[in-house]
């Protein structure tokens, strides 16, 4: 039940308001005069104080700066009788919710009341959230003993409390994504939107779009004005993963962003203005891409300001026990099954593989062994085993390349063919166990919708429109 403090020096005020907001259902307790106020507010712990701004020995005013002083955790209403803006501003200034004006009926106390304490949850869900999100990406969920993931720690924890944009720059599977939102939610953007965009899943128009929104009658189909996700996540963080293959025309674009903030929608001639803080990412040799002429110099050198490089799982070998049992233990926690550990054989073995999909790989299998898993501990049996699975299975139909050019064109058909096929079997998957609810199923998937829509697009997956 929320508690409420009412502090005035009349009676008839103080016992009036108690009266009518016990019939609410509220629990009151009453103070005639400052020094009684601040007793109670130190000995309890109260949601709303109704205060009067103008008591026999200390002011209201003097009390509020108390309350923030010393961080009370409650909300405050200030009722004046004297109705002037100075004292209402000044009020407000210090911190108080609201103010009401005396003389004042049941409705307007009611309501002001209700709006109060109704903010105050939000703002209470706000902050555990906030906190949620640190743990969750706190250093103590993301595993490195290692040196190397010791210096991105200091470098995250320096480089977060400020709005410079960052490079992550690592192999697939490495931790680019869980870094980017580490720097998110040690930010002091914590408690706004963290929107992540893969530049692959996009074709230049749709990232256009998706990047700067459009207005209505743009193009056909553009039936209303949409804002684009640096709209969105203005007072956030934008994450940009694969960037090395955005296209040319939208490296100007995001160019221009980084510079001075500015942007057009589609269809738009007017300038909006963003203050995202934009954090990127890549697997791919930016520089080479440069030198290729694929990727803007004066963009590299833009987004080069803080660059931070994730060493691949083979080079950090030191961090693979540890790893490897954080995500024993959570999948053991998720699936409730009692596996004690690994064998030391098993140990050794993850030690000295290679690990080519890097943390993401190195999860994947342990998830798989602790479901596949009847024992207590894991043997270096039963682990070579779902290793080989990997090794064995989908060696693609290519001849061996004899050049680099015919190397390069069988690595690109492998991941056409091979990739293509998992991730259509991953859209699929998704979207029947959400029943046909593409939402559903892209928020299950931990991706955004528009990207979800997007790869859906790109495998020819069509949405069952009417369970969506
Ligand atoms: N040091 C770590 N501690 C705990 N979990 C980790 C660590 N590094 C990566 N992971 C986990 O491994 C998985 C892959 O990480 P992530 O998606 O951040 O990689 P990425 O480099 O962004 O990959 P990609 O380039 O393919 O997008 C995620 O589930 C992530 O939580």
């Amino acid at each position: 039940m929320n508690k409420i403090l009412i502090v005035d020096d009349e009676p008839n005020i103080c016992n009036g308001c108690k009266l009518i907001l016990i019939e609410e259902g509220y629990d009151v307790d009453t103070a005639m005069n400052g020094s009684e106020a601040l007793e109670k507010l130190f000995e309890q712990n109260y949601d709303l104080v109704l205060l009067d701004i103008r008591l026999p020995d200390i002011s209201g005013i003097d009390i509020l700066k108390q309350i923030n002083e010393k961080r009370l955790d409650c909300f405050v209403i200030i009722m004046t009788g004297h109705g002037t803006v100075e004292n209402a501003v000044d009020a407000m200034k210090n911190g108080a919710f609201d103010y009401i004006t005396k003389p004042f009926d049941d409705k307007e106390i009611i309501k002001a009341t209700a709006k109060a304490l109704e903010n105050r949850t939000l703002a209470r869900e706000n902050k555990m959230l906030k906190k949620q999100l640190y743990d969750r990406f706190s250093f103590d969920n993301i595993v490195g003993e290692n040196h190397q993931i010791k210096e991105i720690f200091d470098k995250i924890q320096r480089v977060a409390a400020l709005d410079s944009t960052v490079l992550l720059d690592g192999e697939s599977g490495t931790g680019k994504e869980l870094f980017a939102n580490a720097i998110h939610a040690h930010s002091k953007r914590a408690g706004n939107r963290f929107l992540a965009m893969d530049c692959n899943t996009f074709s230049p128009a749709l990232m256009e779009n998706e990047l700067f929104g459009h207005v209505k009658g743009a193009f056909t189909g553009a039936d209303k004005t949409r804002p684009g996700i640096f709209e969105i996540a203005s007072e956030g963080t934008l994450f940009l993963d694969e960037i090395a293959n955005m296209d040319m025309n939208i490296q100007s674009k995001l160019l221009r962003v980084l510079e001075n903030g500015e942007f057009k929608a589609i269809g738009s001639g007017k300038v909006q203005k963003t203050r995202a803080r934009i954090i990127v990412a890549t697997n791919m040799d930016l520089k080479k891409r440069v030198a290729e002429k694929k990727f803007r110099q004066d963009l590299f050198y833009r987004l080069n300001v803080f660059p931070i490089y994730i060493p691949p799982l083979r080079a950090r070998k030191d961090d693979i026990p540890k790893l490897a049992y954080h995500f024993l233990k959570r999948f053991s926690r998720e699936t409730g099954k009692q596996i004690s550990g690994f064998s030391d054989d098993a140990l050794e073995m993850m030690v000295n593989f290679e690990w080519p999909g890097n943390v993401r790989q190195l999860k994947n299998v342990v998830e798989r062994l602790v479901i596949m898993s009847d024992t207590h501990q894991l043997s270096r049996g039963f682990l070579s085993d779902h290793l080989e699975i990997k090794r064995k299975g989908g060696v693609p139909d290519i001849q061996t390349p004899k050049t680099l050019d015919e190397l390069k064109a069988a690595k690109k058909k492998f991941l056409t063919v091979y990739f293509g096929k998992i991730e259509a079997a991953f859209l699929s998957q998704a979207i029947s166990r959400a029943d046909g609810n593409i939402t559903l199923a892209a928020k299950n998937a931990g991706m955004q919708r528009s990207n979800f829509s997007a790869m859906m697009k790109k495998h020819g997956i069509v949405a069952d429109k009417s369970s969506d």
